[in-house]
């Protein structure tokens, strides 16, 4: 077996040739493109394409996508000794567990001012009705800084939106977790940029390597979704950042670059643009990036939006870090220069969150 890559397939992908070793086709050499996040694994350049185009896998006759996640991998044999092979497949360990899901709420804290500091905070928990109702409470009466300090936005799922919208307090605003790549039509289950909009929430979240990695959602997909929903007046979280094989590797400056290439490919404005940084590694795992990591990378990214993009938008955009934030890293973190604001999960849940809102001034006190 030998790995390789291709210049064409995006970081964190590789090419492997496998020889078949029995049979009448031993020594055969089989092709496959993995994408390593996901594991999935296709036998054509064109199908990769298709997938990476799209988000989506190609249209492909049943049971052509094997319990490995291979896509056709059995396209053109279709012998029973594939098939066999195929069903006794070990099946990947999975990352997600699929009987607890967590319900989650988004706090997005981000600073109005153009020269002000961003954090977003995301909040996890058990999400009834009564618990939204108890953290919105919290967080109306919670003493914060003025919104020309910190811009303050909560993310719940869906169907949580109208309520969290109708409670919180006026000077904290709403966002959606994810939405429809385009116009709004059959696609039962998705909600539409549109549809965001109609509800008065002003911003979306996008890309968010849960939706990356556990949805399959390329590159250039989650570019037209931000472009998409720009295009209907959103305000947009976009998120990237690299897994923890794409960093041991020292890939991860080309994995983010590449991320936010496929954003910028797509968009022209990026007025209504927040870039929210989540190294995969750190998310949920109580394995926070050191301040010196996450500078790092924000630095980069600056750079490559001034080298690719333009001065100006380097300049204003925001750029948020996410991964294990809470109360006693987050001032540190906080006081890096490229570091504009937080995307919090699990400790957002806590009283720590207040803190985590209030390090926003961390800069402004120096
Ligand atoms: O997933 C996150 C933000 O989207 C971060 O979650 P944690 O703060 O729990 O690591």
């Amino acid at each position: 077996m030998m790995s390789e890559s291709a210049n064409w397939l995006p970081p964190g992908w590789i090419v492997q040739d496998r020889v078949r070793t029995s049979g009448a086709t031993a020594g055969t050499v089989d092709k496959y493109y993995i994408e390593r996040v996901s594991g999935r694994r296709f036998r054509s350049k064109k199908e990769v394409q298709y997938y990476l185009e799209t988000g989506t896998l190609k249209n492909k006759k049943r049971g052509t996508e094997n319990s490995e996640g291979d896509v056709n991998a059995a396209q053109g044999s279709g012998s029973h000794s594939n098939k066999k092979a195929s069903k006794n497949a070990k099946r990947p360990e999975m990352k997600f567990d699929y009987l607890n899901v967590p319900d989650r709420i988004e706090w997005i804290l981000i600073d109005a001012k153009e020269d002000a500091w961003t954090p977003f905070i995301e909040f996890k928990k058990n999400g009834t009705t009564e618990e939204v109702k108890k953290i919105v409470t919290i967080l109306n009466e919670a003493e914060v800084p003025s919104e020309d300090v910190v811009e303050v936005v909560v993310s719940p799922p869906f169907v949580f939106l109208s309520l969290v919208k109708g409670l919180l307090r006026p000077d904290f605003q709403v966002a959606a977790q994810n939405c429809w790549v385009r116009k709004g039509g059959a696609f039962t289950g998705e909600i539409s940029a549109e549809m965001i909009v109609n509800l008065s929430v002003p911003w979306v979240i996008l890309g968010h390597s849960e939706r990356r990695s556990l949805l399959n959602e390329s590159n250039e997909f989650v570019g037209d979704k931000v472009a998409y929903a720009l295009s209907k007046g959103l305000k947009v979280i976009a998120c990237i950042g690299e897994t923890l094989e794409q960093r041991e590797s020292g890939s991860t400056l080309a994995v983010v670059a590449a991320q936010t290439k496929a954003i910028a490919d797509k968009v022209t404005n990026w007025a209504n643009v927040v870039l929210a940084y989540e190294p995969v590694w750190a998310i949920g795992t109580g394995k926070v990036a050191t301040p010196a990591q996450a500078q790092e990378v924000h630095l980069e990214l600056r750079k490559w939006l001034h080298d690719n993009v333009s001065a100006e938008v380097a300049a204003s955009t925001r750029i948020i870090y996410g991964g294990s934030v809470n109360g006693a890293n987050c001032k540190e973190l906080a006081a890096k220069p490229d570091v504009d604001g937080f995307l919090v999960g699990g400790a957002s849940l806590k009283p720590e969150f207040i803190d985590i809102i209030k390090s926003a001034t961390v800069k402004k006190d120096d």
